[in-house]
């Protein structure tokens, strides 16, 4: 199984920008414990090639992702500290194609039809729908890909996704995760709520659940 139909699976994929290192290890264990074994660590913060790192040592089962990648260098970084796939925002075509020579799974953002025709050019299997619900919401998502549907490429929505508009996006047949810091926000890290960390991972994987009819 490939790493996109691992996040498939899952059907969520926390965001996550960390400021401290040293919450990396109890934000992996809060999310293990809430039964959603996978992180997206964004290239926000400094701190993000070190908390790759020490996820993917100390919690080898957990699957370990880079987002924000905008640069070949962040590839580079993403991938040397053990993260099994990368996203950005954006598409940028040169970081494309180094994440392909160095052999790093990558989902670039995309929001119009153009954007989507450089992931695919560029041989893409998903790509982030970014910012998904500005941009038009499950509506335009379903618009927009229509064209593509032959060519099998998957989508992650993010920006605006919520517990509340989850399952029209999980609903959509392209959409093979959502992506959303709701489940551990900034904020919560920063004041190692953990335990509201789990019981919002938890909700969310009973909620895809429900959703997928298992
Ligand atoms: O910064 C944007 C994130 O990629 C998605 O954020 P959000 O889930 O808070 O809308
Ligand atoms: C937009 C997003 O989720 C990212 O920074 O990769």
């Amino acid at each position: 199984m490939n790493i996109f139909d691992t996040l498939s699976n899952h059907g969520v994929v926390p965001v996550i920008a960390i400021d401290d290192a040293a919450d990396a290890i109890p934000l992996a264990d809060a999310l293990i414990a809430g039964g959603l074994p996978l992180a997206e660590i964004t290239f926000r913060t400094d701190a993000a090639s070190a908390i790759i790192k020490a996820i993917t040592n100390e919690r080898p089962d957990m699957i370990v992702g880079a987002g924000t990648v905008l640069t070949e260098a962040q590839a580079d970084a993403a991938l040397a500290a053990g993260s099994q796939f990368a996203l950005s925002p954006g598409i940028d075509a040169a970081v494309l194609a180094h994440a392909r020579k160095i052999g790093l799974p990558f989902a670039p953002g995309v929001m119009t039809p153009s954007e989507l025709q450089i992931a695919l050019r560029h041989g893409c299997e998903m790509v982030k729908f970014f910012p998904a619900m500005p941009a038009g919401g499950p509506a335009m998502l379903k618009n927009i890909s229509a064209p593509y549907a032959h060519t099998g490429i998957g989508f992650n929505p993010t920006g605006g996704v919520t517990p509340d508009n989850l399952a029209d996006w999980l609903s959509l047949p392209q959409v093979r995760a959502v992506g959303g810091t709701w489940i551990a926000t900034r904020d919560d890290i920063a004041a190692k709520n953990w335990d509201k960390i789990s019981q919002n991972a938890r909700a969310a994987v009973a909620r895809v659940q429900d959703i997928r009819g298992a």
